[in-house]
């Protein structure tokens, strides 16, 4: 019998993403799709690509109307899911796509989202040694911010491995739907095309705490990272560039060595490929695929270890790792409704 799923924020671009996927997933029937100020509106109206539920009715986002499901999206503005979720049966799958669950410390989050914090979930990137078994079964899952996707992607096998010291420095270029979907000045096509604007500069963006938790518990020690994030002049794409200086007893800190090292953690993830010496990822190349692209190299005159990755922010960065760990809880095949292959030009 086929599961049944609700998506909660329906009507925005991650709520959106996840609906795609799901139309192509062979265990899903669709069931209430929800929404804030569009409840009323057809799918159609807020999705002129979702052809095949365009004359679906988004409903108000109430825990009555998520309830009967027996898994539950919520692709919601962060504070928004705590409270929903609490409603919700406790052996309903829910996958939270905002942040309210994903930190560990209480403190980091009245810090950098200024409000009481509401718990911690099973972190859900299921390539992090030992997601997968906290993940099966889960009931409960927080999917990863967008650049936390990509950076840990990109910087976790050479903390893992010790290969670089605890300090990295991240620079990330976002399209413009990692902001959702909500207008705003700074977000206008006249503002954004021809440019490109840092934000969040100086340890301000609310990424830095997550991404300090992820490497930190793969380095064993607490990692620094300095973040900064990027505006780029295109709907979709995160392009980061990780970068941390060698450990000096790294043998060698030779690139082959380093490529050894991410080539062996990334042989059998279906959706994060190391690519061949000599060939960079691209944003282009990931679109609506829920692949991580990544090339490492080692720069021998400032003795740092580079990696740079790229991942489609609503694929990858949102629901693609959602519907990817709806997968791993429920016992799923991990690919099924997952595309591999970017659409291309
Ligand atoms: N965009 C991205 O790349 C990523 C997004 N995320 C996270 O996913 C979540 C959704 O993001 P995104 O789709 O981009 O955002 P959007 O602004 O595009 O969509 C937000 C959705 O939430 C609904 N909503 C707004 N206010 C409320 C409210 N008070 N109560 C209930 N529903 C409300 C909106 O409904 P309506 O439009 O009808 O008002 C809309 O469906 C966020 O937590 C975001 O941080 C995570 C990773 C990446
Ligand atoms: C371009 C842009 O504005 N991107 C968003 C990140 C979106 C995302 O992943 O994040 P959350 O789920 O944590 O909101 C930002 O920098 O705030």
């Amino acid at each position: 019998m086929a599961l049944r799923v609700a998506v909660a924020g329906a009507s925005g671009y991650a709520g959106g993403e996840i609906l795609r996927l799901l139309t192509s997933h062979p265990e899903v029937e669709i069931g209430t799709v929800t929404a804030h100020s569009s409840a009323g509106r057809t799918l159609g109206e807020a999705h002129p690509q979702a052809h095949s539920l365009a004359d679906r009715v988004l409903e108000e986002t109430t825990a009555e109307n998520l309830s009967g499901h027996d898994v539950v999206f919520l692709a919601l503005p962060h504070g928004q899911s705590a409270s929903l979720a609490a409603e919700l049966a406790p052996d309903t799958l829910v996958i939270d796509c905002g942040a309210d669950f994903r930190l560990r410390d209480p403190a980091a989050w009245r810090r950098f989202y200024g409000s009481a914090h509401a718990g911690t979930w099973p972190y859900g990137l299921p390539e992090l040694p030992g997601a997968r078994d906290e993940l099966e079964g889960a009931t409960r899952i927080a999917v990863p911010g967008c650049f936390p996707t990509a950076v840990t992607l990109a910087l976790f096998p050479a903390y893992t491995h010790r290969l670089v010291e605890p300090e990295a420095v991240v620079v990330a270029a976002s399209g413009t739907s990692g902001a959702g979907r909500a207008l705003r000045p700074h977000l206008l096509g006249a503002e954004v095309m021809g440019s490109m604007t840092p934000y969040g500069v100086g340890g301000g963006h609310r990424h830095t705490p997550e991404l300090t938790q992820n490497l930190s518990l793969a380095a064993g020690e607490h990692v620094t990272v300095s973040f900064t994030p990027t505006l780029a002049p295109m709907p979709r794409g995160i392009l980061a560039t990780c970068s941390a200086r060698l450990r000096p007893g790294t043998a060698g800190g030779s690139e082959e060595e380093v490529r050894a090292v991410y080539e062996a953690v990334y042989a059998d993830e279906p959706f994060v490929q190391v690519l061949p010496p000599g060939r960079w990822p691209s944003t282009a190349s990931v679109l609506g695929s829920n692949t991580a692209l990544l090339q490492v190299a080692v720069d021998p005159g400032a003795r740092r270890l580079i990696c740079v990755s790229a991942i489609d922010n609503l694929t990858k960065g949102t629901a693609g790792g959602a519907v990817q760990c709806m997968n791993v809880a429920l016992g799923l095949p991990e690919r099924l409704g997952l595309p591999t292959d970017g659409v291309a030009p």
